[in-house]
């Protein structure tokens, strides 16, 4: 979709922000660009849409060298998220959302039902549309960004640090709400991070960067995971780059053990005596719900007699689909009460359909890595 070709940027004041780049970014798929600062990724993304102009070589858009189109009708065709939103302090978000629709000569009708729209498809509600910028949170005006990026429908979507000014949980959810809206919608994105685990939840493939605009690797996060190309981009990856890896295999092929292997217990039965271990508690759906460590038996009430309310709190657990992650799966493992670190596995619906241990995850974590370390797909 979108093709650079030799693309060489330097300004005039001498500065080479990109250097010679080739690289192309898949239609449909989001490309991410990470690197230190001052590597060059802003002004790679802003060359895509024209606000910087490539010193040398060809960009193409689906095929066409952008510099035959012409500037203003090319960024209509793109939209553009910043981190400060860039929303228009004196529109409403209604207003804001529908400006690139009205540019396109919708009329005011029709531009402002496609921003009405828009506000539920990124999750906010009507009212929102009839307040001033400044009387959302951080978040929301993110939300309205993409919103107003996405009003003109367009193929190709520029993201600079757009989570970059959220809290944490709020940025999780926002990339939620991209990767869901991605699904839908398969838009050819472009998105510039610092944060190296936000581009390897989004990226479908990341491209690294280093300073003086050199673009060192690009590939696939499990790929450059597993085989970073070089000392610079290991180190741009973190110390917590096996880790990161097991974030992207899921749990799907790792045996399950048959519930059998462990006790479970309804909760409202009570839970056998100490000397068990501790149990699975589930509820009448068969919903696993926690485990249950029984109390010691002290003289006075002996484990034959204990009371279900006596017997030791329920730890809740996470229960683990197919669909989760390795490392939510070891994760879970650890914090496990119950011997060999056994987890929970539930079907699709969440009822319980067997057991998995620590060293079935660690072996088939470190069986995966190697795989991925030899280039096979993981
Ligand atoms: N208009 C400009 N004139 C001169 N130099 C510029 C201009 N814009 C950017 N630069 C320089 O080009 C280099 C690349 O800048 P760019 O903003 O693309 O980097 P970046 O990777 O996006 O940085 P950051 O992660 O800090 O946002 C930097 O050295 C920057 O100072």
């Amino acid at each position: 979709m979108i093709k650079f070709d030799t693309v060489h940027k330097r300004f005039p004041n001498g500065t080479t922000a990109v250097h010679d780049l080739t690289l192309e970014m898949p239609e449909g798929g989001i490309t991410v660009l990470v690197g230190s600062s001052g590597c060059g990724k802003t002004t790679t993304l802003r060359m895509v849409n024209r606000m910087v102009e490539p010193t040398s070589g060809t960009i193409r858009l689906a095929g066409k060298d952008i510099r035959e189109q012409d500037a203003a009708e090319l960024r209509r065709g793109i939209g553009y998220v910043i981190q400060q939103s860039g929303l228009f302090p004196h529109r409403t978000v209604l207003d804001n959302i529908a400006t690139v629709p009205l540019l396109l000569g919708w009329g005011r009708r029709k531009a402002r039902a496609r921003a009405s729209e828009l506000l539920e498809t990124v999750g906010l509600t009507a009212e929102t549309g009839k307040r001033y910028p400044h009387q959302l949170s951080g978040g929301q005006q993110q939300r309205v960004g993409v919103a107003r990026a996405l009003a003109g429908d367009p193929a190709v979507l520029l993201m600079d640090e757009p989570f970059g000014a959220v809290d944490p949980v709020v940025r999780i959810q926002l990339q939620d709400e991209l990767l869901r809206l991605q699904q839908e919608l398969n838009k050819t994105i472009v998105f510039v991070t610092h944060d190296i685990d936000e581009a390897v939840r989004l990226g479908d493939r990341i491209a690294v960067f280093r300073t003086g605009g050199h673009l060192v690797q690009c590939a696939p996060p499990a790929e450059l995971l597993a085989r970073p190309a070089d000392d610079f981009v290991a180190g741009f990856l973190g110390e917590e780059r096996e880790l990161k890896l097991l974030s992207l295999m899921t749990l799907a092929d790792v045996p399950v053990a048959p519930k059998t292997t462990v006790r479970t217990v309804r909760d409202d039965e009570p839970a056998p005596g100490p000397e068990s271990g501790p149990c699975l508690v589930v509820n009448a759906k068969g919903e696993p719900l926690g485990w249950r460590e029984a109390k010691a038996p002290t003289a006075k009430t002996p484990a034959a007699k204990t009371p279900s309310g006596d017997q030791g709190p329920l730890l809740p657990i996470r229960p683990l689909r197919d669909t989760d992650s390795l490392l939510a799966a070891l994760n879970e493992s650890i914090a496990s009460p119950a011997p060999a670190g056994l987890i929970a596995r539930v079907d699709a619906e969440g009822v319980l359909k067997g057991v998995t241990s620590r060293d079935a995850i660690h072996e088939h974590a470190g069986r995966r890595h190697g795989r991925a370390r030899d280039g096979e797909s993981i």
